[in-house]
């Protein structure tokens, strides 16, 4: 499979009125078609907002951004995960699946499920699911969309360390698989040494690009030692501070 997007990222001004100073002044990110970009700061810095003016949710600012050399309101919407699952509580794991991709069979719905180990399980609704197996369905629902772009908010957040390591290796497979462009936002730099190809370190208000570190490693055969290497590398750049 080809590479998924080119997403250019070129935003003159964002604000919102209740924040004295601009949330971003000239903020440019490229990010290569089947990249997947680590975007990591603090709490507060415009992480999420930055995935939700890529996703054409906000659309709110002055700037240009596109996905494939389409601007993002036009662009097809793309696999969100968002920080809870968001599943649609009255709908079956398949058809939430179904919901994002009409298109997509019975059978190729339950082919995704079972690459997310949820074998058997098309019919649960999510209250009948365990945490990690909605941020399972979560992950398929993301991959089942129209886009090959692929936008992940601290998509294990909350859940216990152990559960984290599974939906990793599944993401690691899809992304692989697959070759989405990618943004993962996330506050732990051992996620993004693990996950990503490139991490961008967000800091200041007004916020700017503190960091961009191309991981010279491949993606998915990183040893311990890089891993830890790469992580310790982040951490320099994380502090402890809410905006
Ligand atoms: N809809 C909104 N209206 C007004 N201000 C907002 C809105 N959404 C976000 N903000 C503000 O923009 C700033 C950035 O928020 P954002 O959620 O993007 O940060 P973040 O880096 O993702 O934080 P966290 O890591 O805690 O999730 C914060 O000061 C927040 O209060």
């Amino acid at each position: 499979m080809a590479d998924g997007p080119e997403l250019k990222i070129d935003i003159a001004e964002k604000r919102f009125p209740v924040l004295p100073a601009p949330l971003y002044v000239d903020l440019d990110i490229d990010v290569p078609g089947g990249q997947v970009l680590a975007l990591v700061g603090p709490s507060g810095i415009g992480k999420s907002s930055l995935l939700r003016l890529v996703a054409g949710i906000d659309t709110d600012y002055v700037g240009t951004i596109t996905i494939g050399g389409v601007s993002a309101e036009a662009a097809p919407p793309p696999g969100f995960v968002f920080q809870d699952s968001r599943l649609l509580p009255w709908l079956t794991a398949i058809d939430n699946i179904t919901a994002v991709n009409p298109a997509i069979t019975r059978a190729q719905g339950e082919a995704m499920l079972e690459r997310v180990g949820l074998q058997g399980f098309a019919d649960a609704y999510p209250h009948q699911l365990s945490g990690g197996m909605q941020r399972r369905v979560a992950l398929a629902r993301a991959f089942s969309v129209n886009s090959r772009l692929l936008l992940l908010d601290e998509p294990f957040v909350s859940l216990d360390r152990h559960l984290v390591a599974g939906l990793q290796k599944v993401l690691l497979g899809l992304m692989a698989s697959e070759r989405p462009t990618a943004i993962l936002v996330t506050h732990l730099p051992e996620d993004a040494a693990l996950l990503a190809d490139r991490a961008i370190v967000l800091d200041g208000r007004p916020a700017r690009v503190v960091a961009d570190i191309a991981f010279e490693s491949r993606r998915g055969e990183r040893d311990p030692q890089e891993l830890l290497r790469l992580t310790q590398l982040l951490s320099t750049y994380s502090e402890e501070k809410a905006l």
